[in-house]
């Protein structure tokens, strides 16, 4: 049996990294954390309060600080779920490149757009056009996934469930690969 180490689960808002995180958890048995809510337990507030009362600046130095304690402070592997910024500063990439298997969840723009637009919790998509800014963010943000993963999956099926089971089959691959 392969067991699997620290798995983390980077990219954009809407890729899925929470709901597909949780499912890989209930399979793996493994503990699942989500870097967005740790933040908002230890600052006792949701994300956008954080950025209304301490700016994106200060959102990403409680980001960096939960990375570390997720990565480093665990007696077993999790399965960590990170937010969609995460790749941002070059310290967060090292956190994560060297804290276990790192997973870029894909998606395009346009499912990003029709998977974020149930929420108004995300406090950079509170724009006049939220498709312009997930392009944006995603011109930018998709070299740095990509820098930072070991293996990319894209989430273009429909259901949950099957990604989760495609983001298991390419650990499963690429951990075999390793040992080989
Ligand atoms: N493969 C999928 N197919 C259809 N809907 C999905 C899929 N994956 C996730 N969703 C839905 O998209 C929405 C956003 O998913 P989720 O919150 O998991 O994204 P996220 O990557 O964690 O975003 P964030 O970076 O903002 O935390 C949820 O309503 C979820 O049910
Ligand atoms: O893409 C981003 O920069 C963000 C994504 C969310 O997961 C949260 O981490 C926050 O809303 C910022
Ligand atoms: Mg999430």
């Amino acid at each position: 049996m392969i067991i699997a180490p620290n798995i983390i689960l980077v990219g954009p808002m809407g890729a899925g990294k929470t709901t597909i995180g949780r499912l890989l958890s209930q399979s793996l048995g493994n503990e699942f954390h989500d870097s967005d809510r740790v933040i908002e337990e230890n600052a006792g507030a949701d994300i956008p309060w954080i950025f209304e009362k301490e700016g994106e600046d200060g959102f990403r130095h409680r980001e960096t600080q939960a990375l570390y304690e997720l990565t480093h402070n665990m007696d077993k592997p999790i399965v960590l779920a990170t937010g969609g910024g995460a790749v941002m500063r070059e310290e967060n990439r090292t956190i994560l490149r060297n804290g276990g298997l790192v997973v870029y969840l894909y998606a395009t723009v346009n499912q990003q757009l029709v998977r974020t637009s149930k929420s108004n919790h995300r406090p950079l998509l509170q724009t006049g056009n939220p498709k312009a800014t997930l392009s944006k963010l995603f011109a930018v943000r998709d070299p740095l996934y990509k820098e930072v993963a070991h293996i990319i999956v894209e989430t273009d099926t429909r259901h949950p469930k099957s990604v989760a089971k495609k983001v298991w089959d390419a650990i499963e691959q690429h951990l075999k690969l390793e040992n080989a």
